[in-house]
């Protein structure tokens, strides 16, 4: 194992137990992904638990989601891991979760996104320096044909070139980062307007 893969895969374990213990990885569900090279991407496995993970449940995938390891199946959700790393050179890291409040609030949302306005902790997110800007999250409806939701999902990034993230509704998050530190923080910083913006919701329906 090269010495890249071995620091991506710990960090990817790593991320695992944190995620499953914040409760926002339940029941095997969720997908995290490294970029290894500009063609390579290491990815979890098909159906493992994410608080569990080990070196054995990651495998190198193509940048068109196709597997490179024999006998390893890759995430069901991989053509949503692959269609980020070709859209931006830069990512380095991509991380999928299937919070309580992710999918709460993707099922309320009718419109097509969320703006996120006037809060300081939208300073977290890359290229955000003041509370005093917009972090708009599109929200698509869920399907279980990946090829057709990654369909869905490409116009918006080719013209939100600054998306941070985005929901599938009644399912989860999906965001990215340079790295995977980076893209923790980015999970943190979307739980947290996720919560704060259902408390608002259920005080203001009071
Ligand atoms: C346990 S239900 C969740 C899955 O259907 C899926 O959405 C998911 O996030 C995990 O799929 P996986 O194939 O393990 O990467
Ligand atoms: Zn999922």
């Amino acid at each position: 194992m090269t010495a890249t893969r071995e620091h991506l895969s710990q960090a990817i374990i790593n991320a695992g137990r944190f995620l499953y213990g914040r409760g926002w990885s339940p029941a095997t569900s969720s997908n995290y992904s490294a970029r290894l090279t500009s063609a390579e991407v290491l990815l979890t496995v098909s159906g493992k638990h994410k608080g569990e993970l080990g070196m054995d449940d990651l495998l190198a995938v193509d940048m068109a989601g196709q597997s490179l390891e024999e006998g390893k199946t890759p995430s069901a959700e991989t053509l949503l891991h692959t269609q980020l790393y070709r859209w931006k050179p830069e990512i380095g890291a991509v991380l999928h979760t299937h919070s309580v409040n992710a999918t709460v609030l993707s099922r309320l949302c009718l419109s097509d996104s969320l703006v996120f306005a006037d809060y300081e902790l939208q300073k977290a997110f890359r290229g955000i320096t003041t509370h005093e800007s917009q972090v708009e999250v599109p929200v698509f409806d869920n399907d279980q044909d990946i090829v057709r939701l990654a369909a869905r999902v490409q116009p918006w990034l080719d013209s939100h070139p600054d998306c941070v993230g985005y929901l599938i509704r009644g399912h989860g998050l999906y965001t990215w980062g340079q790295g995977m530190q980076d893209t923790l923080r980015q999970i943190e910083a979307f739980e947290f307007l996720f919560e704060c913006e259902l408390k608002m919701r259920a005080l203001q329906a009071r």
